[in-house]
């Protein structure tokens, strides 16, 4: 389990983040979405929960299962880099893929960076035949098959996107955190592309934590949502909340009812 604990983020006068605790996790494998306005600090939370940004007040705390029994390790201080090996990976609003490598030259890469402090000339044989393994299993999880010789820059935004998170999945998360995910996606490619990486997540038992603001993917594919205003939690559960939850829709939408 990954957890907020009171985080504040402050920048001069305005308070991004205040007072935020959350866990994500509880259940592995679920698909959390953080809702909410513009400016709500969405982008700020996960900033802080991978370590690109230092909070003024609280932690991040990841929980694991030690033999039998739960272990608590703050990993407040730590260097966005190391919070991979603590099974925390995310992904950007914007692409960051080899745009001339291909498809598969790129899976390869991010898959090898895994590798790279266990792979010795000595092993390298075997260890070839490990990696290869799992970029042919990540190009099929992610739908990449048949492209896995374009290069980069040529695909279709949605394909873009699945190889970006496809390298992200390359890296071992246990949680994994994505920023808008379908962000200048066409819309008929949308679903696929949050359905592709729901089928992923589930299968590999990822918790995913992913900023959206298309409703209709939040309703279709959250297991449980957040919804963040003024850098506070503004409410937290089902995604049926909304629906049902006028001040919800009135904040979200501006509707008012
Ligand atoms: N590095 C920064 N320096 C100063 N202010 C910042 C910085 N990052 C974010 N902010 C401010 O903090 C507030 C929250 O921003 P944040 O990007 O987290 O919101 P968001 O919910 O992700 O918004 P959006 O949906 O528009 O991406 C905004 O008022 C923003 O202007």
């Amino acid at each position: 389990m990954l957890e907020a604990r009171n985080l504040r983020k402050e920048f001069g006068e305005l308070r991004a983040t205040d007072d935020v605790s959350l866990a994500f996790g509880e259940t592995p494998g679920e698909m959390v979405f953080i809702v909410g306005p513009n400016g709500a600090g969405k982008t700020t939370l996960v900033n802080l929960l991978t370590g690109l940004f230092e909070p003024d007040r609280g932690s991040v705390v990841v929980h694991t299962e030690e033999n039998g029994t739960t272990v608590e390790e703050d990993i407040t201080g730590m260097a966005p880099e190391d919070r991979v090996e603590a099974g925390l990976v995310r992904s950007f609003q914007i692409v960051h893929v080899f745009e001339e490598m291909t498809v598969r030259e790129n899976v390869r890469t991010a898959a090898l960076s895994r590798y790279d402090k266990t792979l010795s000339m000595r092993t390298l044989d075997d260890g070839h035949a490990e990696v290869e393994g799992d970029v042919d299993d990540l190009l099929a999880r992610f739908r990449l098959e048949d492209i896995a010789d374009e290069v980069a820059e040529t695909l279709p935004h949605g394909d873009r996107k699945l190889l970006d998170v496809a390298m992200a999945f390359a890296l071992d998360p246990r949680y994994l955190l994505l920023d808008e995910p379908t962000s200048g996606v066409a819309t008929r490619e949308k679903e696929y592309v949050i359905e592709t990486i729901v089928e992923a997540s589930d299968a590999e038992e990822v918790t995913t934590v992913t900023i959206e603001h298309d409703m209709d993917l939040v309703k279709n594919y959250a297991d449980r949502l957040v919804v963040l205003h003024e850098g506070r939690v503004f409410r937290e559960g089902d995604p049926d909340l909304l629906e049902n939850d006028p001040e919800l829709r009135q904040v979200l939408l501006g509707v008012d009812e």
